[in-house]
């Protein structure tokens, strides 16, 4: 992929720790289903999110302020480990849980202001295994995809959130729920 950097670690954490993660997860975090404004109108995201940061940090995400919660032990775990790997410093801690395939996000790049000029994104998955996208912002013929495993790593860095989309599309596939944690850094 040209314009663009990205590390992928499919096996990051090892299955027993991914599992015991995805449960903990799932069951303790205060996931919200927040509302979006598409055309004026009011709508459901289609997916659950929840917002870790460290103390004073607000984030607003596709036009949402987003209340923010402090770290959790585990999460704060995997913060560290994703630091050591990265060699980057995180200090938030985006979170969504996909409920089955008519959950989604769609196409958009992570490149607002406060992630400064050429973040770099660090993203778990954990649970069922969905497709994650790519397209070029101007070259229509430059695509891509990869399927996202349980329990791994994808860190998405330099220039590319000037020049690439992503998303995560619906499926139909009978898929099981899937936690992702996004780590960034905000100025
Ligand atoms: O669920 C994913 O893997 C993608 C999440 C994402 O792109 C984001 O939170 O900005
Ligand atoms: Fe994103």
């Amino acid at each position: 992929m040209p314009q663009a950097e990205l590390e992928y670690f499919p096996h990051f954490l090892n299955t027993e720790k991914a599992n015991f993660l995805f449960e903990k997860l799932l069951k303790e975090v205060s996931w919200q289903q927040q509302n979006i404004k598409l055309f004026g109108k009011e709508i459901p995201q289609p997916r659950l999110t929840a917002f870790f940061a460290e103390k004073g940090i607000s984030y607003t995400y596709s036009g949402l302020q987003l209340k923010p919660e402090t770290f959790s032990s585990e999460i704060l775990d995997l913060k560290q480990q994703t630091e050591e790997v990265s060699g980057f410093e995180f200090n938030t801690c985006l979170a969504n849980l996909y409920r089955d395939g008519n959950d989604s996000m769609g196409w958009h790049a992570d490149d607002e202001q406060v992630l400064g000029k050429n973040p770099l994104i660090a993203s778990i998955s954990l649970g069922g295994v969905r497709s994650f996208q790519f397209k070029h912002k101007t070259n229509k013929n430059l695509k891509e995809k990869i399927e996202l495993q349980h329990g791994s790593l994808l860190i998405m860095k330099g220039i590319m959130q000037h020049y690439w989309k992503h998303q995560l599309p619906k499926t139909k596939k009978d898929v099981s729920p899937r936690i992702n944690l996004t780590f960034r850094q905000i100025q």
